[in-house]
């Protein structure tokens, strides 16, 4: 070991654990180095109620390996149906920790999202009210965007107006990925934050394309230009508060990932914080990784940071990580950064 790093114990503010044989699989791949993660609700059907809710959260800890410990902070998932008093009483429980915004047909599962935004005015103003944050996939879905705008156009169709039309509501702008997602948050001084996830920090869009088309490097928001992905690693490692790691972690089977219509999303859950570590440091910035990966989502949920912490240490040796894991439903591939890394988790 040449050099080490001891930091409060991260959290994930965006993450897919699915459910029954795959939530099994992938769960322990996150408990082993996070405490605590927001769990996204775009299940098939989706976590739209409070009672749905509280039933998946059940089904996660039933999933979670003997001695481990792991909290699921649960989301609900915004439809043009969602009954405010419900949302309310969620969160008033302390069951619910966020509600998910996912534009029609904008991403994995979003079929039952929202298409008409003034049919979802009375959730979001009781929100506002109530203090409990919109997480949002901020892509727009217009056949005429191009897919590599269609962040930065939906800050200014719909992020925007909403904001403008809610006072006091508090958002997350869920894996940006774009110099735009990151100037909207810096020009905002309150009630705004953003996920930035492992893999925006590492690849481009040629990474997809370039040599052959690469699968596992697809998921939603499409990674960008080379010029954005420097913005998010320039916002990540800054020490911005506004800025934590939310993974989004999504695993999909290999045969659903390399296929002539192939799904979006990256497995990550493994070899994040590994990961970090070598962009945290490439970046001159180790000293800032706690902030991200452990402070700052706690300060913008209104939580504590976890008391216990985790040590990553830097060897000679490159760090072995495994190609995939195996899930009843079928192998999943870990993100493989195509770079030799040499941080592990000890
Ligand atoms: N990010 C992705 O590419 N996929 C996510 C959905 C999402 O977060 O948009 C998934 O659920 O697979
Ligand atoms: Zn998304
Ligand atoms: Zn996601």
């Amino acid at each position: 070991m040449t050099q080490s790093l001891t930091i409060a114990r991260p959290d994930d503010w965006h993450l897919h654990l699915r459910d029954g044989a795959m939530l099994s699989a992938v769960l322990p791949e996150t408990a082993r180095d996070f405490g605590r993660a927001i769990i996204m609700p775009n299940l098939v059907p989706p976590v739209v109620t409070g009672a749905q809710a509280m039933a998946y959260r059940d089904r996660i800890l039933a999933a979670l390996p003997e001695g481990m410990a792991f909290t699921p902070l649960m989301t609900l998932y915004l439809t043009e149906d969602t009954d405010p008093a419900d949302v309310a009483a969620a969160h008033a429980s302390g069951l619910v920790k966020a509600v998910k915004l996912y534009p029609a047909g904008a991403t994995t599962n979003s079929a039952s999202g929202v298409a008409d935004f003034d049919k979802v005015r009375g959730v979001l103003e009781k929100m506002a009210e109530i203090g409990l944050p919109l997480c949002v996939h901020g892509e727009v879905t217009d056949a005429d965007i191009d897919i590599f705008d269609r962040e930065a156009v939906f800050i200014d169709r719909v992020l925007d107006p909403i904001r403008t039309a809610t006072p006091g509501l508090r958002v997350v702008m869920e894996h940006i990925t774009t110099s735009n997602g990151v100037d909207y948050v810096k020009a905002n001084a309150t009630d705004l934050g953003a996920t930035i996830t492992t893999h925006h920090l590492i690849i481009n869009r040629n990474h997809i394309l370039v040599g052959g088309i690469k699968p596992h490097y697809y998921c939603l928001p499409v990674a960008k230009r080379e010029e954005h992905r420097l913005a998010l690693r320039a916002a990540a490692t800054s020490g911005d508060a506004r800025f934590f790691l939310g993974t989004d972690s999504a695993p999909h089977t290999d045969p659903n990932k390399e296929s002539a219509c192939g799904c979006a999303g990256c497995f990550t859950a493994t070899n994040t914080m590994p990961l970090l570590a070598h962009v945290f440091e490439e970046e001159n910035a180790l000293a800032n990784l706690e902030q991200f990966a452990s402070k700052n989502g706690p300060a913008f949920y209104g939580l504590p940071v976890n008391s216990d912490s985790i040590t990553l240490a830097k060897s000679d040796a490159a760090t072995s990580f495994p190609s995939h894991i195996d899930t009843k439903e079928g192998p999943v591939t870990v993100f493989d950064p195509g770079f030799p890394v040499h941080w592990s988790v000890l």
